[in-house]
């Protein structure tokens, strides 16, 4: 196992700046994610780690190895990729025993790693077969094996699952996380699925127009986001705008047109008196109740609603100055009919997060 240290990465095409200077540490065994919007820089990150871009500046650690100017081939990487193509003429086996060839491993050697490799995507009993005699969710499973047959040091992941429906998604990111840890591999995903990573990674970087926004496990991004952009990109989220007024026990008291709000602070931001900030609420830690709480408590009126079964999405009104909230409940027991009356929105103060941008 190694880990991965990016190191004031710089790369740019003619006027596009695609990575302004990344630094992240990436640990041994790590599923780690790059996440972010399309052209944040993420696959140029990737394609950096993988050895297909040199960076104009900064450099690339494997474990103590200087790899920043190695070609591809001597990296010891295994990548697969968006267009995760098999040779169509080659059978299961030869594919995934493709790359031991080059590494001029004897035959009988080979064919055991290439069915190792395939029954750890529980795809050996295909192995005679052609490629296009598979579901696209083999072929995946194949070109993952593809990937881990050569042992690598690091597995590079970009987009791995984008040709696949919903369903075949959920199970073969739960497959990945599975085989990565059985592997022990440090593991690089890219992908601008939060859903995807927030579900299966140790811990994410998120991207915006070549800047590291931030870097932490899922709980962290989603519950302390660090910034107006992050809170935007994963999950939903209502934003306030406010007066920063004082601090008690960690929590700060803003002034909004809703009232008064007690939120915390991601850590290291130090609030300035009557300094603006916004207030990042999710629509599910919002509830809607008849009695107003000791603290949070903006006055809401429903207008618009959407049952789906697990959860209802409210649309209310709030605070009287034609603002709006959105509000998830889970287990709707019934629709806002009942609660005609005046409303409040309550949301702990451990749920507000109170953001500088
Ligand atoms: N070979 C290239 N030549 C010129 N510009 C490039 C090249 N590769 C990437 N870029 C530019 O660099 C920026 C970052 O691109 P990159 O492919 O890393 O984004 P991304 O986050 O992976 O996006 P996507 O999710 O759409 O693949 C974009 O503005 C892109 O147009």
């Amino acid at each position: 196992m190694i880990g991965v240290s990016v190191q004031g990465v710089v790369k740019r095409f003619g006027e596009t700046t695609a990575l302004a200077g990344i630094d992240v540490e990436i640990q041994p065994g790590e599923l780690f994610f790059l996440l972010g919007p399309s052209g944040c820089g993420k696959t140029t990150l990737l394609r950096c780690l993988a050895g297909f871009y040199i960076p104009d500046d900064g450099k690339i650690l494997f474990g103590q190895e200087d790899v920043t100017h190695k070609e591809p081939h001597r990296r010891g990487t295994g990548m697969m990729f968006q267009s995760y193509a098999l040779w169509p003429h080659m059978t299961v086996l030869e594919n995934v025993s493709f790359g031991l060839e080059q590494q001029k491993i004897q035959k009988a050697e080979r064919q055991q790693r290439a069915l190792d490799a395939l029954k750890s995507v529980q795809m050996e009993e295909y192995s005679a077969r052609k490629p296009n005699a598979l579901s696209g969710g083999q072929q995946q499973r194949v070109a993952l094996a593809r990937a881990l047959v050569i042992r690598p040091k690091c597995l590079l992941l970009d987009e791995p699952l984008s040709n696949l429906d919903a369903k075949l998604r959920n199970d073969m990111r739960l497959e990945i996380r599975r085989i990565c840890k059985e592997y022990a591999l440090t593991t690089i995903y890219v992908t601008h699925d939060q859903k995807e990573a927030l579900s299966i990674a140790d811990r994410m970087a998120v991207f915006s127009q070549g800047e590291l926004q931030q870097v932490g496990t899922p709980v962290e991004v989603y519950r302390r986001p660090r910034n107006r952009f992050v809170a935007d990109f994963i999950g939903e989220a209502n934003f306030l705008f406010g007066k920063f007024q004082s601090s008690t026990n960690g929590f700060h008291r803003i002034e909004t047109a809703f009232g008064e709000i007690q939120g915390v602070a991601p850590v290291g931001v130090i609030l300035a008196p009557g300094a603006k900030v916004t207030v990042m609420i999710r629509p599910e830690m919002l509830t809607l109740v008849e009695q107003a709480p000791v603290v949070n408590a903006i006055p809401a009126k429903i207008i618009g609603e959407t049952y789906y079964g697990e959860v209802a999405h409210y649309e209310v009104a709030a605070g009287g100055g034609g603002a709006t909230l959105r509000v998830s409940e889970i287990n709707p027991q019934h629709l806002g009919g009942g609660r005609e009356g005046a409303l409040f929105a309550a949301v702990r103060p451990e749920d507000v997060v109170i953001l500088t941008d």
